[in-house]
């Protein structure tokens, strides 16, 4: 997928496809709902990649940010960012699905082996995000019960992510340059270089950060 979004309905058949729906399913780790999937950026353990996704949106709101990361449910998470949508950053509409692209990819580099097998996993079969409403990130389901119509953007990002990771021989998508957008930037500070999750120990958490921390 270039960096430019093709925005056009698409039809996928769910017979031919790996359908993400619920998180508990087969491919729910796919989801961005799902758990199990901690982040840790500028040194922040972020609960899953829906918290960190909906935290980009409020760069200049760094209370808004703490807020939605410090939800462990990611359906909470985008809840706490709601009554704060009109103050989202300007360009958010230009900028979502990048950030979304990143978003999935630091969810690769720090859960390497597991996201990378589910990805795999998927073969060369298209991926769906089944929504009940959400044509833009999803595809809902027709009558037919076979088919599903959206844009898929999501679905379409984890394919694009998929093919990268076949040939990342080097494993070079262990590691996650900064996205290339004004004011990307996590409590006011902007968002570094992304690697492995590691492990945060408590002893080692910097006593003026402690308290936003959540620990692994
Ligand atoms: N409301 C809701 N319920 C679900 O079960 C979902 N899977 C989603 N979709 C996720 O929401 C994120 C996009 O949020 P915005 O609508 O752009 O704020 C994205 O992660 C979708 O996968 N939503």
């Amino acid at each position: 997928m270039s960096s430019k979004i093709n925005y056009k309905l698409r039809e996928y058949l769910r017979s031919e496809s790996v359908v993400v729906h619920k998180t508990k399913e087969r491919f729910g780790g796919l989801s961005n709902m799902a758990a199990g999937f901690r982040l840790r950026i500028n040194g922040f353990i972020v609960p899953t990649s829906e918290a960190l996704y909906q935290a980009c949106r409020f760069p200049d709101l760094p209370d808004v940010q703490r807020e939605i990361i410090a939800q462990h449910s990611p359906m909470t998470a985008k809840m706490k960012g709601k009554p704060h949508r009109k103050d989202t950053r300007s360009d958010w509409e230009n900028v979502r699905h990048k950030v979304m692209r990143w978003c999935l990819r630091v969810k690769l580099a720090q859960h390497y082996k597991e996201f990378g097998r589910l990805l795999l996993a998927t073969k060369e079969k298209p991926i769906v995000e089944q929504s009940r409403k959400d044509h833009y990130w999803g595809a809902i389901p027709m009558q037919d019960g076979e088919t599903l119509m959206g844009e898929n953007v999501l679905g379409r990002l984890l394919m694009e992510l998929r093919e990268a990771l076949k040939n990342d021989t080097d494993e070079k998508l262990r590691f996650v340059p900064p996205l290339g957008i004004p004011n990307f930037t996590l409590y006011g500070e902007p968002i570094e270089p992304v690697g492995a999750l590691g492990t945060c120990v408590p002893g080692e958490v910097p006593a003026e950060l402690g308290e936003q921390r959540h620990l692994l």
